[in-house]
């Protein structure tokens, strides 16, 4: 786990052996301790350089270590990292790959950094809903000053080593072997006094307004954390290194990460950090896997239909070097994205520093044009038949084996599939606006689609810098299949006494980005007015008598569609659930238009309102998106609750720090979130979305297992079907 050699002489080597990322688990920390002491206690080494194995030095704390106090043996980190600092040779961190977390706080304690130009380093605890415990908060701000260290700790953010040196937190930058770099430097410093190279030794370079400053942080950390606790005590934390001595600094430390520790928070965070990482090893229910699916490069793609989503996706795909032919057949339109995509690669450039991706594109308003490309994704408009005929034109077109992929949000993937020769070598890619920055990638297989084409576009959405989930068809998918009952739910408690701002108010201080209104205001509500109408659940007027709030013997509001009758689309028109300053302006006020208007409808409906309080809210637009959850599971839609978390965590702006609906339902407990159902569901009988899923029963019947543990169940479940 750690190897030790002497090199040139008197340089003692100490090699991190911990793969993937060589993590400092109890036997790495042991493993060093040992080694550190070695090469002090040994006349000959003069000089100490650590590093890690297959080009990495080190990413941080053994996460796995964190899920339960009982698996943290072993030396700890803090007076292992004390001791190093301690030591009358000089000790030189030779980073290459990358220096994360507690990695990083290594390399603060050795008395030089020496990084490869390729690496990158970071303390990214805050996303594991921690902060930098082992002497990170408090040597950071004093190496680099509070402000850096303000932005470095709060974000979590890795930055390059070309960043580093200019902010001084590394000594010196390699272009080669970072390793030999670090033992000649080490050979050039031995001997030398070290008094001026123990950073807990330096006071923090001073700031000017040091109270203003940490004020404007915390307002600035409160509203973006939107209910995250680690933010605030790592503005805490640096706090006390700004206006304590290192030793009182350092009790703070550990008394701040004592409360996150243990924290809801955090195991939240960690189980994302793990649940993404699981999604990426997917399965089909025709047992296709990840690790026995291969895919084939792709070397040219196109896009067909240049809106908004085409736009963005032409975007994404060539700024990962791909070439793209972007088609758009309207002529204003093709003018129109030539110029809007254009001026995205640019600010793109601009934001990541690396060179632009306009020669990578070649645009026509003719089909013709992708006969040669090795895979299409289609974002024309959500029409299923003109997306019909778009893929019969494809399949008569591309060269054969060619895989075509939509964009549709709501469409039947199969359906479309079977417009083509191939059907096999069809499958949804289901981005979300705008498509060259959401994170979040929807891979829709059906029954037919070759895992192959899978692998590839799975490969595809990892090199634009997505998250991809792979799902299975079905209406709507993971994600908006889900946002339906949690809609319908704020619909109806509008009905029955609440307001959009009570309703997105209580949604927001849960944590989610933006409520149920304010997101149907920014889409448009007109979207799920053509669907609804497409689907004759419209009634002009919103239908009158007892029948206007029933649609299939199933309760519906059409609140929805009277708004979209009186041409209040949301932003766009300038009105909504809210009043906008003009047509296109974001900034939501409560309208006093709806207030009547709601009266109105409700004494139409003979309703009477009644208080509904936020706890009220949350139960049943959530309870009822995780009922929802539980039936994607049970019908294999979803490979496990990490793929639903995952899905809302990067798509739906579900707060990161309550790890996604289903680990929330688990956080809350099985039993509790099946009583408030069962509650719900006989006070509404015409709302099925509340019947509790048969899954959730079994799971509590199961003695409600821990989320890592469902699939099994689930297993057992579908074994009976
Ligand atoms: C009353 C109670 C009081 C209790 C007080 C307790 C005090 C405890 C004191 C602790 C001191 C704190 C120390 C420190 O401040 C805390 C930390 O260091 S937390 C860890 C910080 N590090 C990170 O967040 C880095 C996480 N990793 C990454 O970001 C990336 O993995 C990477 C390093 C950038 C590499 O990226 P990739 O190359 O893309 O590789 P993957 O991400 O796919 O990872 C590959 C593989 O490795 C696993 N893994 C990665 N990092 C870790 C880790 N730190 N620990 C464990 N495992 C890790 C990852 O899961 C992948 O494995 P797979 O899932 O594929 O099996």
């Amino acid at each position: 786990m750690t190897q030790y050699s002497r090199v040139s002489g008197s340089v003692g080597l100490i090699t991190l052996k911990n793969p993937p990322v060589n993590q400092l688990s109890a036997v790495v920390r042991h493993g060093i301790v040992d080694t550190v002491q070695k090469a002090l206690s040994d006349p000959k080494v003069k000089s100490v350089v650590i590093c890690g194995q297959n080009g990495m030095f080190c990413g941080g704390a053994d996460i796995k270590e964190f899920q339960t106090l009982a698996n943290m043996r072993g030396p700890p980190l803090i007076p292992m990292i004390h001791s190093i600092e301690a030591a009358d040779k000089p000790v030189v961190a030779a980073i290459e790959g990358g220096a994360f977390g507690g990695g990083l706080e290594l390399a603060l304690g050795c008395h030089y950094r020496i990084a490869h130009s390729k690496a990158k380093v970071g303390l990214p605890e805050v996303t594991l809903g921690l902060l930098p415990a082992a002497g990170g908060s408090q040597r950071l701000p004093r190496l680099i000053g509070v402000p850096a260290a303000l932005s470095l700790i709060t974000t979590g953010r890795h930055i390059t080593a070309a960043e580093a040196l200019q902010l001084g937190l590394v000594d010196q930058v390699a272009d080669h072997n970072t390793v030999d770099a670090a033992v000649k430097f080490a050979l050039s410093v031995a001997g030398q006094s070290l008094d001026a190279r123990r950073i807990s030794n330096f006071q923090c370079p001073p700031v000017p307004n040091m109270d203003a400053l940490f004020e404007d942080v915390m307002q600035k950390v409160r509203t973006t954390a939107r209910g995250a606790i680690a933010p605030i005590a790592c503005v805490q934390a640096v706090r006390a290194a700004a206006t304590l001595p290192y030793t009182q600094g350092m009790q703070r430390e550990k008394e701040l990460m004592a409360t996150l520790f243990t924290s809801g928070q955090a195991r939240a965070l960690q189980y994302c950090f793990f649940a993404q990482r699981v999604v990426g090893r997917w399965s089909m229910p025709s047992g296709a896997r990840w690790d026995t699916s291969k895919g084939r490069p792709i070397h040219k793609a196109a896009v067909i239909g240049l809106g908004t989503m085409g736009r963005g996706i032409t975007v994404a795909l060539a700024q990962t070097g791909l070439s793209v032919v972007a088609v758009e057949t309207q002529e204003k339109q093709f003018m129109e994205a030539k110029k809007a995509v254009s001026n995205m690669l640019e600010r793109g450039a601009k934001r990541s520093g690396k060179p632009l991706a306009h020669g990578k594109i070649t645009y026509s308003q003719s089909l013709q044009a992708v006969a040669d490309v090795d895979l299409v994704i289609e974002a024309v408009f959500e029409d299923m038949g003109l997306k019909k005929k778009v893929f019969q034109q494809l399949s008569a077109v591309c060269k054969p084996g060619t895989f075509l992929c939509t964009n549709t949000s709501t469409l039947d993937v199969d359906e479309l599939a079977s417009q083509t020769h191939q059907p096999e070598l069809v499958v949804g890619m289901h981005f979300f606006a705008p498509a060259h920055i959401m994170k979040l990638l929807e891979v829709v297989y059906g029954p037919r689609s070759s895992p192959e084409l899978v692998a590839v576009v799975m490969e595809l959405g990892k090199k634009m810098g997505k998250v991809s989930v792979a799902v299975g068809n079905c209406r709507g998918f993971v994600g908006n299949r889900m946002l339906k009952p949690y809609r319908d739910q704020a619909y109806f408690l509008l009905e029955e006494g609440a307001t959009p701002q009570l309703i997105d108010q209580a949604l927001e201080e849960f944590g989610f980005a933006m409520g149920a209104f304010k997101v149907s205001d920014l889409s448009g509500l007109d979207v799920g007015w053509k669907v609804r109408k497409e689907e004759g659940l419209v009634q002009p007027g919103g239908g009158s008598g007892k029948s206007a709030r029933i649609r299939n013997g199933v309760r519906y509001s059409p609140l929805g569609d009277l708004m979209c009758e009186q041409g209040r689309f949301g932003q766009k028109t300038g009105r909504g659930w809210y009043q906008y300053d003009k047509p296109g302006s974001r900034d939501a006020r409560p309208d006093p238009w709806m207030h009547s208007f709601l009266e109105e409808y409700r004494a139409r409906h003979g309703l009477v309102a009644r208080r509904i309080s936020n706890q009220e809210v949350l139960e049943r637009c959530l309870y009822a998106m995780i009922n929802e959850g539980f039936r994607v599971l049970e019908d294999g839609i979803a490979a496990g609750p990490e793929d639903i978390d995952i899905i809302y965590v990067f798509g739906y702006g579900w707060p990161r720090h309550r790890g996604g609906p289903m680990f929330y339902a688990n956080m809350v407990g099985l039993e509790i979130v099946l009583e408030r159902l069962e509650h719900y569901a006989q006070a509404n009988p015409d709302m099925p979305t509340l019947q509790p899923c048969s899954l959730l029963r079994k799971l509590v019947a199961s003695g409600s297992p821990p989320v890592n543990k469902w699939k099994e169940v689930i297993k057992n479940v579908r074994s009976q079907l």
